[in-house]
């Protein structure tokens, strides 16, 4: 047999129909729903008097329109209390598994089910949702489909797909100290561009991939549609198995075995091509910021705000004439002298477990500066009951920081945590369009870690040199 990348085969395991110059019809493992585009889909079904094929296949959850403070009060925006009250009436009607605002499970959706362990290598997984590449993390072939697609998966668990392209983005060497993978991938992005992966699907390769935790991972795959790519993948290995083993939705006993035999096949044969490839040195990363207006707009911590007249491109010169003018930054302003006033730690990229732990350790012992709101929003109920449980939330709480429920929350104004006009905002979401965060609000997107620096120090500073303190906290503060 010919050598195959990755890709190719997921591809070829899930191909039903194939035609030459056509999209093929692939079958869907998995569809994950939320509550924002799936209401149209549910009404198809319901006039074409159809079910859910596979229910068993279909979970749903509640995450961009619930409200982060107290839980127990109604939820004042008529829209969100509608959509939310929609997904529970369609997951009851259609049999679909749902884990709502009365459930400890229920949280961002690309938290959630790798969680719970609904997330497998060598997996189709889609979902009404751009970041679904976040999955691609466990090898799982994942993207983000319109809400007609939702419907004709939920009708009939398979998808017409135009077969992507492959893209091998090989990253060189290990991260250096105090990088994170939230700083490799917006540097990714900042070299190569929000589209140099369009119409590919990404393959990640190379010894700090192979480095990473499965929440890292996650944090990498996440940004791929950033690049523009249709999915991001990882091969699976023993970080991969060790995560899911034991999860709720992971195979169990003998299945268990068997499904690890196959997931070990699940990786780029010697050999085999990628349609392109690029390569980029870990060595030369450091924490990253964004200035502009997309997720490729960014720099280093010790670098400064571009000028129009640095662009040789004139598409470019513009677009960074109008970001700056939005971002109300001056151009050369050094990263670590732009002031903030809002921070925000959480969404589908930054909202794991230890990304709170990360954040944790830098927080410990100090303040959040006197002219900074901070909120750190756990990415599901399970993050904030682990959080919790390692008490993580004193050390929050003690600096300053809001400790608040699960959700999307400040990731996009679909919710009661929005910036005013004119706010800035260090925030370890994916986007930094405008008014991504409210009307008028300003982005600059970075890591857990830069982001609880800068909620300290009142400004970006580089975290590489905080003095990590080793203070006590427990539930009456600083000890
Ligand atoms: C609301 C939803 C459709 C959207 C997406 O597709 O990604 C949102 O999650 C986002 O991050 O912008
Ligand atoms: S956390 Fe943000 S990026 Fe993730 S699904 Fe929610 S809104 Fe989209």
């Amino acid at each position: 047999m010919q050598p195959r990348t990755l890709f190719q085969k997921i591809w070829d395991n899930h191909v039903i129909s194939a035609e030459e110059n056509k999209p093929s019809l692939l079958y869907i493992d998995l569809q994950l729903v939320h509550e924002v585009t799936s209401p149209q889909a549910f009404e198809g079904l319901r006039i074409t008097g159809r079910k859910v094929r596979r229910p068993d296949r279909t979970f749903a959850t509640i995450d961009h329109n619930v409200p982060t403070t107290d839980r127990s009060l109604p939820i004042a925006d008529p829209i969100s209390k509608q959509q939310i009250e929609t997904l529970n009436q369609n997951c009851a009607e259609f049999g679909v598994t749902l884990f709502g605002l009365d459930s400890k499970e229920q949280g961002v959706v690309h938290v959630m089910g790798p969680e719970l362990g609904l997330t497998h290598p060598g997996k189709t997984i889609v979902c009404g949702d751009s970041h679904t590449s976040t999955h691609g993390a466990f090898g799982a072939l994942a993207f983000g489909i319109g809400t007609s697609e939702v419907e004709h998966v939920l009708a009939t668990q398979c998808l017409q797909q135009q077969k992507p392209k492959t893209l091998e983005v090989h990253v060189d060497g290990p991260l250096p100290l105090g990088v994170t993978a939230k700083d490799l991938i917006l540097a990714i992005i900042a070299k190569w561009g929000t589209d140099f992966a369009t119409g590919y699907v990404i393959e990640y390769t190379g010894e700090a991939i192979r480095n990473l935790t499965m929440e890292e991972r996650m944090t990498v795959c996440n940004m791929s549609i950033e690049a523009g790519a249709r999915a991001g993948l990882i091969a699976p290995d023993e970080t991969t198995f060790a995560y899911l083993e034991g999860r709720r939705y992971a195979p169990q006993g003998e299945e268990w075995d068997k499904a690890l035999a196959a997931w070990k096949e699940l990786r780029t044969d010697e050999g085999a091509e990628y349609d392109r490839r690029v390569v980029i040195e870990a060595a030369s990363i450091e924490p990253q910021v964004t200035w502009g207006t997309s997720p490729g707009m960014g720099t280093g911590v010790t670098g400064v705000v571009p000028a129009p007249e640095d662009f040789e491109n004139i598409n470019d010169r513009k677009a960074a004439e109008n970001a700056i003018a939005y971002m109300g930054i001056a151009p050369h302003t050094p990263i670590t002298e732009i002031e903030i006033d809002r921070v925000f730690i959480g969404s589908c990229t930054n909202g794991r477990i230890e990304d709170l732990r990360a954040a944790a350790k830098i927080a410990n012992g100090y303040k959040v500066a006197s002219t900074v709101n901070a909120i750190v929003v756990p990415g599901s109920g399970m993050v904030k009951e682990q959080a919790e449980a390692e008490g993580l939330h004193h050390i929050f709480t003690a600096a300053g920081f809001e400790w608040r429920e699960p959700g999307c929350s400040m990731c996009l104004a679909m919710n009661p945590d929005v910036l005013s006009p004119g706010e800035r905002c260090a925030s370890t979401s994916n986007r930094n369009f405008e008014g991504r965060q409210g009307r008028g609000g300003r982005t600059h997107l970075v890591s857990p870690e830069m982001a609880v620096a800068a909620a300290i120090a009142g400004r970006f500073v580089d975290v590489r040199n905080w003095e990590v303190k080793e203070t006590e906290v427990n539930a009456h503060g600083t000890i």
